[in-house]
């Protein structure tokens, strides 16, 4: 019986004031189980006895009524005294052999954990299931040391697959700020091919707790999550699955540029937010970029403050180039917002492997939620692909915020984006004097721009902050969106450098956003045409060389 559980949509509930609020939490589960939870564990840390077996005991009627199980949290005697379907113990709950002595066979035993160590104990013992996490922190979690991000979940999946055959049966869920905007993207992350590995091992299910308790229409959220499970996510095929929809590069090429000119007018129409967390070096610079192109920017650096515009439809850019331990704890909190709201999140890993603070800070945002985008150039990708779980074997340390000569060849450097796109499910972005784009699957190279834009500080910066507009306002194809991004800020470099008022670097700055200004009205106005200005090369064959490796 118990191996035949359903793990796919598994409710926590919460009786906290914050969350439940005034109303009855058997009613509350009761909708969600009209909805189509699949399992419910019952999760109070702070009634008596008596009323967790009173509750517990209303809730089970619940369950059986439509054939789910319940679980209860941490007390082994509540489960026992209400005769329900098993326990769900926390690492400072109950051991699993006591649990598994009093319950029995029969019942369902789950386990919470954060690490391999804790897996490997629970799955010694004897768990049914694990409950990985914490995913993301939320407004209930907000312990960082759990937090392990989609990575970590990944890093026990595949640690259980290794393992002997009680590991890989093992069912597993994650746990922690899962809700209907990220749900998708989680299990498709968490479901990310992987080399030699022909069928891994991913998640069984999704556990979610605010989500649905805390919703005021439980049963509808809860039947929006089950068809968001039951449906692909709104993603193309992976890497390992080339998929290419134009015979002909010329025919690619042709609707980009047509994507991209609507995509330009879609800023202007829209005047999206652009909520700038950025560095002290750009502020100004990127609120008159985002101006510039159409865009309605926001400096705003309180996490808090989030919560409110990433209500607004607009995107958020992520720019660590000045980041302070106080700035970090901000963005994590941005990036909950952002991510709860759905709307995008561009992440500039400024320096990303320079120091030994950066690269933590890279690897504590990876972890802190997703990032529809990731740019950087050549060694902050770098860096960024080591804290996504790659090795790379290069041992190349940065030196400044500003990218070098490259060091790899435009084929190695659209393997390195396209593998990291594929593993985030995401758009990886590539700057240099010929930047490469990926989302995994379509891989462009684009060689517009100017050598200013390398002379001037913070080109990199306001081309994050122009992508933050692109995608907000165009998120059907987040690629396109930010070929579009890009195109417009390139060729405006390109007008602004060749103008004869224009002598270096300083003159370049102001001419550059009056350009970033007029090309985006002429478009708009149908009066201009990228299509002969465009340098773009589709990618399709990268070398197999072994340039980077998960680590296992
Ligand atoms: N030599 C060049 N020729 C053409 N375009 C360039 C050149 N160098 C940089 N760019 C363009 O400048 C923009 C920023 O890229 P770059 O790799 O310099 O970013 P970055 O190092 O992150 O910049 P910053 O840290 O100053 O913000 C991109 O649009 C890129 O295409
Ligand atoms: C120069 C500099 N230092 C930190 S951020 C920044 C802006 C360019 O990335």
């Amino acid at each position: 019986m118990k191996n035949q559980v359903d793990y796919s949509l598994y409710l926590v509930t919460d009786s906290t004031e914050a969350i439940l609020g005034s109303r009855d939490l058997v009613e509350v589960v009761e909708q969600a189980l009209l909805g189509g939870v699949t399992i419910v564990q019952y999760r109070d840390k702070s009634s008596d006895t008596g009323a967790l077996i009173s509750t517990a005991k209303r809730l089970h009627e619940k369950c059986k009524q439509h054939n789910i199980p319940l679980l209860i949290n941490d007390r082994v005697d509540v489960a026992l005294a209400v005769g329900c379907e098993g326990v769900h113990l926390g690492q400072d709950d109950m051991n699993i052999v006591e649990a598994r002595k009093i319950l029995g066979d029969d019942k369902i035993i789950g386990a919470t954990v954060s690490s391999l160590d804790e897996s490997r104990i629970a799955v010694e013992r004897g768990a049914d299931y694990l409950g990985i996490g914490t995913l993301y922190a939320t407004n209930t979690k907000k312990n960082i040391k759990d937090i392990i991000g989609v990575n970590g979940i990944r890093k026990i999946l595949r640690f259980l697959d290794a393992g002997d055959d009680a590991s890989q049966k093992i069912k597993t869920v994650c746990i922690g700020g899962v809700n209907a905007s990220n749900l998708q993207r989680v299990v498709h992350q968490l479901c990310a091919p992987r080399p030699n590995t022909p069928k891994p091992k991913t998640i069984d299910g999704v556990a979610v707790v605010s989500a649905i308790v805390g919703s005021p229409d439980p049963k509808t959220a809860s039947a929006n999550l089950q068809r968001l499970l039951a449906s692909p996510p709104p993603f193309k095929a992976t890497s390992s699955e080339p998929h290419f929809w134009f015979e002909k590069e010329e025919d690619e090429i042709k609707a980009l540029m047509t994507a991209s000119t609507k995509a330009t007018k879609r800023v202007h129409e829209k005047s999206p937010l652009s909520h700038n967390m950025t560095n002290l070096v750009v502020q100004n610079f990127a609120a008159n970029v985002a101006l510039a192109i159409g865009a309605s920017p926001i400096m705003a650096n309180y996490g808090d403050e989030a919560i409110d515009l990433s209500k607004l439809g607009g995107g958020l850019v992520v720019n660590m180039g000045t980041v302070t331990p106080d700035g970090l704890s901000n963005y994590a909190k941005a990036i909950t917002a952002y991510n709860a709201a759905g709307g995008p999140i561009v992440f500039d890993p400024v320096g990303a492997g320079a120091t030994a603070i950066r690269r933590e800070a890279t690897s504590f945002l990876m972890r802190s939620g997703y990032f529809d985008l990731i740019k950087g150039n050549e060694r902050e990708i770098l860096a960024v692909a080591r804290a996504s779980g790659f090795t790379l074997h290069d041992n190349s340390q940065q030196r400044g915020v500003d990218s070098g000569d490259s060091l790899f060849s435009l084929e190695q450097r659209a393997y390195i984006v396209s593998s990291l796109a594929a593993r985030e499910r995401n758009v990886v972005l590539m700057t240099g004097a010929t930047d490469v784009i990926s989302d995994g699957t379509r891989m462009y190279a684009i060689s517009n721009g100017h050598k200013y834009l390398g002379l001037i500080t913070g080109s990199g910066c306001t081309l994050g902050t122009t992508l933050s507009a692109y995608l907000a306002a165009n998120p059907e194809d987040k690629l396109h969106a930010a070929v579009a991004g890009i195109l417009h800020f390139e060729i405006a470099a390109q007008h602004a450098a060749t103008r004869d008022d224009v002598k270096g670097p300083g003159t370049f700055v102001p001419a550059f956003l009056d350009e970033l200004y007029s090309r985006g009205l002429e478009i708009v106005e149908d009066r201009g045409d990228w299509t002969a200005l465009q340098k773009i090369e589709c990618i399709k064959n990268i070398p197999d060389a072994k340039l980077l490796e998960e680590i296992p």
